[in-house]
């Protein structure tokens, strides 16, 4: 062969690489967000690294951050701009329900996932004609399981603005339009009427408020009486130890990476929810055996990560990705390797489940 000829395969051979790699493998692990479509949110392409470092300065002394009431109020602007930075590339790499579940012998992660979803539907004994609340509701994932599975109508909250049309377009998609409604606003100061819902849930999304009490009293607020309330709260476990600096390296790492204002003690949340006026009807850590382990898919994705991780670079030096991808996917490999140490030590749980009741109008007096 020509010397010519070789380097025309060769270049042709190399294009078609890159295509498959960013085009084809970065359709990555569920179908709908591709490598080529990754944006950063509602931020322009040039905010993008700036945003970032704003986020890091902020969120990197959580508990510090939390502790001064000006810190605490600046939250939800971070936790947004959080969003606009990583929703993307949730959607690229994890899929539209953005939270664990634990893993299901001899079944798909998706599988697992929509189990995990319906279970909350399944407690709140959601039926037609109920209308349910999702507290902090991301892309959703698990509002659209959540109507298909009950046939309630699900209205989401979100303090995102592109997550609200990302949910949008999913809903319309899915041909769940009619039953799930997509508000933006804050879940501690919620615009919706006092008793207007027959129950509500929250997905690994309450830990975004540096004060649960805040959104818990929202929730109490906008629920009927009688109405239930399931929530899947993140928090340190039993076996956390402050005077461990193995421990205190896994959580900060967890806060840092995922816009935490400072876990809770998981023995916090019944006691908040009784302060509230919620009656506690069941607490339950779900990710206990004989659960198998949640954080196997992120152990497992080792392969996917450098993939990913490659993908992203091409696309930024192709400039196709804005500048400051590869630092917000830096971040979420690290912090990926914070929860899993969190998991396997079992000193953190993202799904520490309460089932809580709004007492009826008559036992409330
Ligand atoms: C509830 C929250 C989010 C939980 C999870 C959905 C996400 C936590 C960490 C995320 C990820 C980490 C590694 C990423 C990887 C480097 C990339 O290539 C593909 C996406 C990841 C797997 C990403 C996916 C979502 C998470 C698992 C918090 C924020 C309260
Ligand atoms: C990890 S995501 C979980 C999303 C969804 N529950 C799911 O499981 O797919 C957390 C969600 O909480 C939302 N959130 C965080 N703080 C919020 C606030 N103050 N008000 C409203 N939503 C908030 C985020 O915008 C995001 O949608």
């Amino acid at each position: 062969m020509e010397a010519a000829t070789m380097a025309w395969t060769a270049a042709v051979a190399g294009l078609g690489l890159v295509y498959w790699f960013v085009w084809v493998m970065g359709a990555a692990e569920v179908k709908g967000k591709r490598g080529v479509d990754l944006k950063m949110g509602s931020i322009t392409d040039d905010k993008v690294k700036d945003k970032y470092t704003q986020y890091w300065s902020f969120f990197r002394a959580p508990k510090e951050t939390a502790a001064t009431a000006a810190s605490a109020e600046k939250v939800p602007a971070f936790v947004d701009t959080f969003y606009n930075l990583v929703t993307d590339i949730y959607e690229w790499g994890w899929g539209q329900s953005f939270h664990f579940s634990p893993a299901l012998p001899g079944r798909s992660d998706r599988d697992a996932t929509r189990v995990h979803e319906e279970r909350v539907a399944d407690l709140l004994k959601a039926k037609p004609g109920h209308r349910l609340l999702d507290v902090g509701c991301g892309v959703g994932g698990p509002m659209r399981a959540i109507a298909a599975h009950s046939g309630s109508k699900v209205v989401g909250i979100t303090i995102n603005e592109y997550q609200v049309n990302r949910a949008r377009s999913h809903n319309r998609k899915a041909g769940l339009d009619s039953q799930c409604e997509v508000v933006c606003g804050n879940f501690m100061a919620m615009p919706f009427d006092d008793a207007s819902f027959d129950a509500a849930y929250s997905i690994e999304a309450t830990c975004h408020a540096p004060k649960l009490q805040d959104v818990y009293a929202e929730v109490f607020r906008v629920l009927k009486p009688g109405a239930l309330y399931v929530s899947y709260e993140w928090v340190t476990t039993a076996l956390y130890r402050a005077d461990d600096p193995a421990h205190v390296e896994a959580i900060h790492g967890i806060e840092r990476g995922d816009a935490l204002p400072g876990l809770r003690h998981y023995d916090e949340i019944a006691s908040i929810a009784k302060e509230v006026g919620f009656e506690v009807v069941q607490e339950i850590d779900l990710a206990l055996p004989p659960s198998l382990p949640w954080w196997t898919r992120l152990k497992m994705g080792r392969f996917a990560y450098w993939r990913n991780s490659l993908v992203v670079r091409v696309l930024t030096l192709l400039r196709i990705a804005p500048k400051g991808v590869v630092e917000v996917h830096e971040m979420l490999f690290e912090t990926a390797q914070h929860l899993t140490v969190g998991g396997e030590t079992g000193i953190f749980s993202p799904m520490h489940m309460v089932v809580l009741r709004k007492p009826a109008a008559d036992e409330s007096k």
